[in-house]
């Protein structure tokens, strides 16, 4: 479980970009943070994954203090903490294998991972995902040749490799077409439901993050405004968050299945 309390960052002397966010998530729910430019969103992210550091309040992990971490222990919380970001942050003249491999560094020993040099059970871990997510068969592939959509299930696999407490995705789709955003959206649900994960997704997208979210939080202006089922995210809560900011992607179409689903859920 997450729980955020009165979390406040500012940058420098700046007028603070979060002000006060209290925020709680469970179990396996996908929590979509929606927002105007500059809301906040990436931020609340960096925080969480001490990226950057809070200048105030509580994040608490499985009970377990974020705020003020440094060093090791900052190393150690952020291995608990898996991350997608929208460009991938893929290693291109590595292999799809080394790539998700890389998931693992923090728990191998420092000559491993130098040597790169995995134990068994990680890499049947890493087939055993990679066949989750329909990429196995790129294994050896450098990650440069993959498309965008089979480049973020790379990064989706990597992040799983850390055996995360949650996944934090920093707009996930933004660089994917339509079709392919959906099948990572629904990736990421089918894959939270299956692991008991819960996922927190910055995304622009409202149609996306109302079709493949269990909760949509609207920030605007470092403050939580909205905070609901997608079915309660109406025209209302949309004017609330971005009245006369910016107009919302509205585009997303149907709901997509992953397409790559098995029967076996992924320990
Ligand atoms: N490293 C930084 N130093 C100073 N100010 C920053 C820094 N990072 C972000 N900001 C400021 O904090 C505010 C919130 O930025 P943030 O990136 O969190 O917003 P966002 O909601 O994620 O926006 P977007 O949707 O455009 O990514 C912005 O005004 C931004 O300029």
């Amino acid at each position: 479980m997450l729980e955020i309390t009165n979390l406040v960052k500012r940058y420098g002397q700046n007028e603070a970009v979060l002000k006060g966010l209290d925020l709680t998530v469970e179990g396996s729910s996908v929590v979509a943070i929606v927002g105007a430019s500059g809301a906040g969103k990436s931020t609340l992210l960096r925080c969480i994954n001490g990226l950057v550091e809070s200048t105030s309040g509580s994040i608490k992990l499985n009970g377990h203090e974020l705020v003020g971490l440094r060093g090791s222990a900052l190393r150690r919380s952020r291995q608990r903490i898996g991350m997608i970001f929208q460009g991938f942050n893929l290693i291109d003249r590595l292999s799809v294998m080394e790539n998700v491999l890389s998931g693992r560094l923090g728990y191998v020993s420092f000559f491993q991972a130098l040597t790169r040099r995995f134990p068994q059970v990680d890499i049947d871990r890493a087939f055993h995902l990679m066949e989750r997510v329909g990429i196995d068969q790129y294994a050896d592939k450098r990650a440069d040749q993959l498309s965008g959509g089979e480049r973020q299930r790379v990064a989706v696999v990597r992040a799983l490799m850390q055996e995360p407490e949650i996944l934090l995705a920093d707009e996930p789709t933004a660089s994917l077409d339509p079709k392919t955003s959906q099948q990572i959206m629904s990736l990421l649900q089918s894959l939270a439901s299956e692991m008991s994960l819960p996922v927190l997704i910055n995304i622009h997208n409202v149609t996306q993050a109302r079709l493949y979210t269990d909760r949509i939080v609207g920030m605007r202006h470092g403050q939580m405004i909205f905070d609901g089922a997608p079915s309660e995210f109406d025209q209302a809560a949309l004017d609330a968050i971005y009245g006369g900011i910016e107009a919302p992607d509205e585009t997303g179409g149907e709901p997509a299945r992953d397409g790559f689903q098995t029967q076996e859920p992924v320990a």
